[in-house]
C-alpha cells in the first residue's frame, strides 16, 4: 500500500533527487565574469569555527598534511543534503538526530538548523545560479556543498569570505582539493551578486514566463507553482503563497479538550492561537520537554489540522435519537458510554477516524468524543461518543494507539473495510495526498514529490470517500480532508464522487468555520499558509442523504 503524502510527520512521497525549479531558465546574461570577492580563507563570523589563515598552506586529509578546521554546524548540514540527495532520507528526522549524536548544541545547532532547511528550500534558484557559474556539471558532493555555500552567500547574512572559505574546506575536507579548486571559482562568481541581481538572469522573463520566473524565484518545481495558481484561481497572491512556503512555520500546539488546556501551555511561553479554541503558539523551545505534550495530553499540531477536525463534530447530526448520553453532572464514565454502546443505545455517537495514523486528529478527536468541545464554540458536541481509528499501516495505528486515551484501534484497509456498513454518524477521512499544502515543515519535500503520482493517489482518494460513504449512516456526515490544495486530489476528487452518489449531498464546510475568513468561495474549506499562518488544508463535508 503507497503511502505518499502523509502530512504529519514526514513520511512518505514519491522518492527522486532535487531537481532545480522551473525549466525555462532564460539565458544566461553577463554570468561568470570572473568579478569574485570571496576567498578560500575566510575569517567571518557566521558561527562557523575556525579557519585557515592565508599562507598557511593546503590543507589535506592525509596524516602529516596541515589540518583543516572542523565546522561540525556546516559539516552536519552537508551531510543531511548528502543523506538526502543519495538515501533519501528525511531532514526533519535525520538533523535532530546528528545534532543529538555530535552533541552540536545552541547557536551551532541553529546554524545547521538553518543552513540544512534553508539550503533545502532555496535549492531551485541556487541551482539555477550555479549552472550559470560552472563550466561543468558538479559531482554531487560538491554541488550539494555549492548549495550550501550559494545559501550562504545569497540569504544568509556570513560574510562572503567566510562562506566561501568554510564551504571550500568543507569540499577539501569531504571530497578532495582538486574539487575545492574548482567550488572557490563557482563560489566566487556566486558571490559577485546579490540574489536579486541574479534572478534576471537565471529566471525567465517574469512578463513571457511569469509561472517559470516565480518558480525560480521561489525555489519551486514549476508544476506546484501551476497546481497552486489553479487552486488560487489566478496569481494574484501566488507570490506571498510561495514566500510563505518557503518561511519557517510557528511551531503549534494543540491542548486536547479535557486533558490540557491554553493555561497549562502558557506556562512554556505559548500564546493562545489564532483560531483553534484549543491552539497555542510556542515561540522558542523543544516542544517535547513540555510535560502535557510528553503525555500525550497536548501535541504539536497545526492549527487548520485541529479547525477541520473541530468542523466535523459540530455539523449538527440529522436523524439522531434525541437525548444525550452525558450525564448530569457533565461526565461520562468510558464503561457507561461503552455499554450503552454495546446495547446498541443509538443515543452513542460512534465516530470512525478511517486513516487516522499517524493519530494527530484522532487525538483531538478522542478528547473532544470524550469530554465534548469544552471551549463553547459553535455547536459544541457535548461529548459522548466512541472513536474507532483505523490505518492500514501497523506502525502507524501503533501510533495512534498510543497517543488517543480511549479509542479503539485497528489495523485497517479502508477500501476493505473491517467495519458494517452504516453505521457511523461522523467519518474523518484524512485522505493520503501529495502534502503540498505541508511544503513550510518538509524542506526537501518539494523536489520529491512528482505529478505522476497524482493519478494513482487519486484512484485511491476515490475508493476512500466511497468507502467513507458507505461507512457513515444516512444522516451522518464524512469530512474529506487532504493536506493538498491541488484541485485534483481535492474538489476534482469531491465532484467525481458526488456524481456517482445520489445518496450524498455537500455541505458549506465554511458555515463550520465561522470563525476563519478567507477559506474561499466554498462549499469547500481552503486553507492557505500565506492567507492563514496554515498548512494549506482542505476540507470538504459530505452529509449522507436520510433515507
Ligand atoms: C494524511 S495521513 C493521515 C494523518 C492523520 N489523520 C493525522 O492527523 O495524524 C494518511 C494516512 O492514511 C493511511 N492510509 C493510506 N491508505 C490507506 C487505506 N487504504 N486505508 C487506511 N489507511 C490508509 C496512511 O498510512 C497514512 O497514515
Amino acid at each position: 500500500m503507497s503511502t505518499r503524502g502523509e502530512h504529519q510527520d514526514g513520511a512518505g512521497g514519491p522518492r527522486g533527487t532535487a531537481r532545480g525549479a522551473g525549466d525555462g531558465r532564460g539565458t544566461a546574461r553577463g554570468a561568470g565574469d570572473g568579478r569574485g570577492t570571496g576567498s578560500s580563507t575566510g575569517t567571518g563570523t557566521g558561527g562557523g569555527s575556525g579557519r585557515r589563515r592565508p599562507g598557511q598552506g593546503r590543507p589535506g586529509q592525509g596524516r602529516g598534511g596541515p589540518r583543516i578546521p572542523r565546522d561540525e554546524a556546516r559539516l552536519a548540514a552537508f551531510d543531511v543534503l548528502r543523506a538526502v540527495d543519495e538515501r533519501d532520507s528525511y531532514a526533519n528526522l535525520l538533523l535532530p538526530r546528528l545534532l543529538r549524536e555530535r552533541g552540536i548544541k545552541g547557536r551551532d545547532a541553529a546554524l545547521a538548523t538553518e543552513l540544512a532547511y534553508g539550503t533545502l528550500r532555496g535549492l531551485g534558484t541556487y541551482d539555477a545560479i550555479i549552472e550559470v557559474c560552472s563550466d561543468r556539471a558538479p559531482d554531487p558532493a560538491v554541488r550539494d556543498a555549492l548549495r550550501l555555500g550559494a545559501h550562504q552567500l545569497l540569504r544568509m547574512r556570513v560574510p562572503p569570505h567566510a562562506a566561501v572559505g568554510t564551504t571550500v574546506d568543507l569540499v577539501r575536507l569531504r571530497v578532495g582539493p582538486g574539487p575545492a579548486k574548482f567550488a572557490n571559482a563557482v563560489l566566487r562568481k556566486i558571490a559577485s551578486r546579490t540574489v536579486e541581481e541574479w534572478l534576471p538572469i537565471v529566471a525567465p522573463d517574469p512578463g513571457a514566463d511569469p509561472v517559470g520566473h516565480l518558480a525560480v524565484a521561489h525555489a519551486h518545481p514549476r508544476w506546484i507553482v501551476s497546481a497552486f495558481r489553479d487552486a488560487l484561481g489566478g496569481d494574484a497572491e501566488l507570490p506571498d503563497l510561495l514566500a510563505a512556503d518557503n518561511a519557517r512555520p510557528l511551531v503549534t500546539l494543540v491542548a486536547r479538550p479535557g486533558r490540557s488546556d491554553l493555561e497549562e501551555l502558557a506556562e512554556y511561553g505559548a500564546t493562545p492561537g489564532r483560531y483553534s479554541p484549543y491552539a497555542a503558539y510556542l515561540p522558542e523551545g523543544d516542544p517535547g520537554q513540555i510535560e502535557a505534550v510528553a503525555e500525550t495530553r497536548a501535541a504539536v499540531q497545526d492549527e487548520a489540522s485541529q479547525l477541520v477536525a473541530l468542523a466535523l463534530t459540530r455539523v449538527p447530526i440529522t436523524g439522531h435519537p434525541a437525548g444525550s448520553l452525558v450525564s448530569p453532572d457533565g461526565t461520562l464514565g468510558d464503561g457507561a458510554t461503552r455499554a450503552r454502546a454495546s446495547r446498541g443505545d443509538e443515543a452513542v455517537e460512534r465516530w470512525l477516524d478511517m486513516c487516522a495514523g499517524p493519530g494527530g486528529k484522532a487525538g483531538l478527536l478522542d478528547a473532544v468524543a470524550a469530554y465534548g468541545d469544552v471551549s463553547g464554540g459553535p455547536s459544541g458536541f457535548p461529548g459522548g461518543a466512541l472513536l474507532l481509528a483505523a490505518d492500514v499501516q501497523y506502525h502507524r495505528a501503533r501510533l495512534v494507539w498510543q497517543t488517543t486515551r480511549r479509542a479503539a484501534v485497528v489495523t485497517a484497509d479502508g477500501t476493505e473495510p473491517a467495519w458494517r456498513p452504516g453505521v457511523f454518524d461522523r467519518v474523518m477521512l484524512d485522505a493520503p495526498c501529495t502534502g503540498l499544502g505541508a511544503l513550510r515543515r518538509r524542506p526537501e519535500a518539494r523536489w520529491r514529490r512528482d505529478p505522476a503520482g497524482i493519478a494513482e493517489l487519486g484512484r485511491l482518494q476515490r475508493l476512500l470517500l466511497g468507502a467513507a460513504l458507505d461507512a457513515v449512516r444516512p444522516g451522518g456526515v464524512v469530512a474529506y480532508v487532504t493536506c493538498s490544495p491541488h484541485l485534483a486530489e481535492t474538489r476534482v476528487v469531491v465532484g467525481d464522487v458526488l456524481a456517482r452518489r445520489a445518496d450524498a449531498e455537500q455541505l458549506d464546510a465554511r458555515e463550520y468555520l465561522p470563525e476563519v475568513d478567507g477559506l474561499g468561495d466554498g462549499p469547500h474549506a481552503q486553507f492557505w499558509p500565506h492567507r492563514h499562518g496554515t498548512d494549506a488544508m482542505f476540507l470538504a463535508l459530505l452529509r449522507r442523504r436520510p433515507s
